[in-house]
């Protein structure tokens, strides 16, 4: 549904001269149609200007962005028929902001009518569309009141009913939750998945918090300097080892008790779950294990079970019983000091 080839862009500090500052340097990412993906970096890593320049409000320096079969980078300053044909699409695009972007002066429904006048739509047809959307997102109710009257995760949902006006087929979301306490995050986050469900609507959210991504997101991308340096579905980037994401989205601690030993990380799904694997592998090779640290979480709604453990002995001497953990159809990482090095996102913070 989204592609970015080679997106790169660059800003000049001072119109003409200064340095350049290179915010996206050849960026690749491909989102599927009807999937829920998360892009998280540090700040600066060129969040923002990715999805700025996904929805061609910022001009890319090179590279293309293709949205719904639609190259929109081949549309950029090319006459006024090219540029009706980017307005066109950009309707197509819906965009939440993290400080909402409201009409203080205008009630809620006028604000959701805004994009409709834009568009054209009658004032009978704009009115009970932006009815519909309000009902959409709980706040029919709300209609005649004014921003000002409204809590933040009102006044986002306000955003998002806006944001569906043009009857988008994607939905490009920037920090839209950092605003937010935890609870109204939750529900806001809820929210864009039922949205992703009911409407079939493909959702590229960028955020700073590795929690958003975790609870809604099916596919993800982390972004350091202007470049995608790991991203794919959960479950891929789960079964990657030394993933910084899959660390990040899973974390289990545990440090090793001396030089003298193997560290390994055993992920289990399912089934795999309820294996008296760590007592077998105990048994079959009469090895003591300790556990460091374990835990089971829901990641892109699918239970997950991670426990990292130590075996005595370097890694030479542990193959074979890593070799057998494998062969109970774990996913087995062997844990080395650099894999424990942090991931450069925050987790649950709110800015
Ligand atoms: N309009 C601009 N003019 C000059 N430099 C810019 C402009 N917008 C962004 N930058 C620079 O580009 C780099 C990437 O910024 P960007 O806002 O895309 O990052 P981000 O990951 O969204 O960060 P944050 O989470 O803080 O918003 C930064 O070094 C920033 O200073």
């Amino acid at each position: 549904m989204i592609t970015t080839s080679g997106l790169t862009k660059t800003y000049r500090a001072h119109r003409s001269h200064g340095p350049e500052v290179t915010a996206l340097d050849g960026v690749d990412l491909h989102v599927r149609e009807g999937e829920v993906f998360g892009v998280i970096g540090q700040s600066g890593a060129g969040k923002s200007s990715l999805i700025r320049c996904i929805n061609l409000l910022e001009r890319p320096t090179a590279g293309t962005v293709t949205v719904d079969g639609q190259d929109l980078t081949a549309l950029v300053g090319r006459g006024r028929r090219a540029s009706r044909a980017l307005r066109e699409a950009r309707s197509r695009i819906g965009m939440v902001f993290q400080h909402f972007n409201l009409l203080s002066s205008r009630t809620v429904r006028d604000n959701v009518e805004l994009p409709l006048e834009i568009l054209g739509m009658s004032g009978r047809d704009r009115s009970r569309k932006a009815l519909d959307l309000l009902d959409l997102v709980g706040l029919a109710d709300k209609a005649d009141a004014h921003p000002a009257q409204l809590s933040g995760g009102q006044k986002q949902r306000v955003g998002i009913a806006r944001a569906l006006a043009g009857d988008p087929k994607v939905l490009l979301s920037d920090e839209a939750t950092s605003a937010l306490d935890p609870e109204t995050t939750r529900s806001i986050l809820q929210l864009l998945r039922d949205l992703n469900r009911q409407l079939g609507l493909t959702v590229l959210l960028i955020t700073h918090e590795m929690d958003v991504v975790k609870s809604i997101c099916d596919s993800a991308a982390l972004m350091e300097r202007g470049r995608v340096v790991e991203s794919g579905t959960v479950g891929e980037l789960l079964a990657t080892p030394g993933s910084a994401l899959a660390s990040a989205l899973f974390p289990v601690g545990g440090e090793a008790t001396g030089t003298d030993r193997t560290v390994v990380d055993v992920t289990f799904r399912g089934e795999s779950a309820t294996q008296p694997v760590v007592s077998r592998l105990a048994r079959t090779y009469n090895i003591d294990i300790s556990i460091l640290g374990a835990a089971v979480d829901t990641v892109g709604g699918r239970q997950i079970g991670r426990m990292r453990i130590e075996l005595p002995g370097r890694y030479e001497d542990n193959v074979v019983p890593v070799g057998f953990l494998r062969e109970q159809g774990l996913q087995v990482d062997v844990v080395t000091e650099q894999d424990r090095q942090p991931v450069p996102v925050e987790e649950g913070a709110h800015k």
